[in-house]
């Protein structure tokens, strides 16, 4: 026997002895940071190339360094990473050829030309504290932060997940929830997010302490020059609250780092087969 269920003919309603009447509410929204991801970004054969690559190059990597808000100085206060900058060409075209979609899903407008990539490490006791991308890009309100990842399987380490926040919004003030978003750093996915998001990396462990069992990751942060246009929609307004948040982020004065200077490259204009992946089956 199957039945429908079957509700009462009268709702009850509940009286404001319960729950008394308020002209005092005060909503908290919260929301979700725009994300996406890949699998699979360059393929087996590619991916292990970049990861051998990575590993050769252990003595060339430094330690990172966070910049402070107030002062622009640096320090390593709250990261523990390994980061060595680099440039690749047919990465920066995959990532290019990729935006059109990622710009599709992530409800983001303003063009996109310059990126700046570094590899990183994280091994045991590895972490990355709470922050915003926004000391590495021009215009944190719409730049995105892309993150590449690698490592070897069966996997050397624990832990080093990516924390992505969400956004709560009360009046017109934004700022970083408690609540997030886990993503795993998964060999051969990329994660793209706005850059003004706050996001962390949990702390990894690393039993055998070797370099080849890190964490890596290619992490590009993607700039443009322009600000973003007026938000047409509720999607892209995300994006304006999330620079709200991330106000303050910025080094005011003495920043080091010069994102607009010589580590940025021009990113290429994506590609015919970007457009056909973007306008879905028999687009192009
Ligand atoms: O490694 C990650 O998952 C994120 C890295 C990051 O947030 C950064 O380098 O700014
Ligand atoms: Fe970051």
């Amino acid at each position: 026997m199957s039945g429908f269920a079957k509700e009462p003919a009268t709702a009850t309603e509940i009286g404001t002895r319960i729950l008394p009447s308020s002209d005092r509410w005060s909503p908290a929204l919260v929301l979700p940071a725009p994300v996406c991801r890949f699998e699979n970004f360059l393929g087996a054969e590619r991916a292990d190339a970049l990861l051998e690559y990575a590993i050769g190059r252990q003595g060339d990597f430094t330690a990172g360094t966070v910049l402070d808000p107030l002062t622009g100085e640096e320090s390593r206060k709250g990261r523990d990473s390994l980061v060595l900058p680099v440039t690749s060409a047919v990465f920066s075209r995959h990532l290019a050829d990729c935006l059109p979609l990622v710009q599709e899903s992530l409800g983001h407008r303003a063009a996109l030309d310059r990126s700046l990539t570094v590899l990183t490490a994280h091994g045991d006791g590895g972490h990355y504290g709470m922050h915003t991308d926004a000391s590495r890009v021009r215009d944190v309100s719409t730049a995105v932060s892309a993150v590449y990842y690698l490592h070897r399987r069966p996997r050397g380490f624990g832990g080093g997940q990516l924390r992505l926040h969400d956004t709560m919004v009360e009046g017109h003030r934004a700022r970083p929830a408690e609540t997030y978003r886990t993503i795993e750093p998964e060999h051969d996915t990329i994660v793209f997010f706005p850059s003004a998001a706050f996001h962390e990396v949990v702390p990894s462990a690393c039993p055998s302490g070797r370099f080849a069992d890190h964490r890596f990751t290619l992490t590009t942060w993607i700039s443009g020059r322009e600000s973003a246009p007026p938000p047409a929609d509720a999607g892209a307004r995300i994006w304006q609250w999330l620079a709200g948040a991330a106000e303050g982020t910025r080094p005011l004065h003495g920043a080091t780092a010069d994102p607009g200077g010589a580590g940025t490259t021009a990113l290429p204009p994506a590609g015919p087969a970007a457009r056909r992946v973007a306008g879905g089956p028999g687009a192009g």
